[in-house]
């Protein structure tokens, strides 16, 4: 799918890139760019990083610059700070693991499309409140996993979620199934041992997997 980066990207466009948004942890900042461009060959351009570690602006700033095709954004985003910060460090989207309105107006603000956490009816309702729905579902699978979605596409059949934690390759087609699923979100595109040894190819196989993961 074409996407101009930047240019009034929405949460639509990031869910439905590729099949998962990979979730990535970046422990040295050396390892942002060649990670990146290792999933954006193997078709994967919406790059979640999240802003667990200290690096991790600095990375997004890396992949802003030198990754041509790649979309990064910040994820763990938990405060009305860390949507600004990330904007400025260049991210193109935020992901957050809940939701406050302070978040979803400070994004709105710096021009952030923004995935909101939501684990609860009453979380989606908060969310509905401010114009999201396009929701993430985290932690997906000890929150109640498929089930939980097909509860929640009757009362909620305008929302359309990312089910995120617990995602993996052996069980994202059958939340990719669901009508209310647009995409997953995972961790297991950049495992820690392939990263740490600078395995860029299994990662691209990785991206490519989950790629086909929604035509299979
Ligand atoms: O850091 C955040 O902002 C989060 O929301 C958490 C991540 O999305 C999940 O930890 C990914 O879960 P796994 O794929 O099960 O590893």
């Amino acid at each position: 799918m074409a996407v101009t980066p930047g240019a009034n990207l929405t949460a639509l466009d990031v869910m439905r890139n590729a099949a998962v948004i990979p979730v990535i942890v970046v422990d040295d900042a050396a390892q942002a760019v060649p990670l990146a461009r290792a999933l954006v060959e193997g078709g994967v351009r919406m790059l979640e990083v999240t802003l667990r570690t200290p690096m991790a602006l600095a990375a997004i700033e890396a992949i802003a610059r030198q990754v041509p095709g790649a979309v990064p954004g910040a994820g763990t985003v938990r405060s009305a700070a860390d949507a600004q910060a990330a904007a400025s460090a260049g991210a193109k989207f935020a992901v957050s693991p809940g939701y406050t309105s302070a978040i979803g107006r400070a994004c709105r603000e710096v021009g952030l499309p923004l995935l909101p956490g939501v684990a609860t009816g009453s979380e989606i309702l908060m969310a509905q409140e401010d114009g999201y729905n396009e929701l993430k579902f985290f932690p997906a699978v000890p929150s109640g996993g498929a089930a939980m979605l097909k509860a929640w596409h009757g009362p909620f059949p305008e929302v359309r979620f990312c089910p995120t934690g617990g995602v993996s390759v052996a069980n994202a087609k059958d939340f990719l199934a669901l009508p209310n699923v647009v995409c997953v979100g995972g961790s297991w595109l950049t495992p820690a041992d392939a990263v740490k040894a600078g395995d860029w190819a299994r990662i691209t196989r990785l991206a490519r997997e989950s790629v086909a993961l929604r035509s299979a």
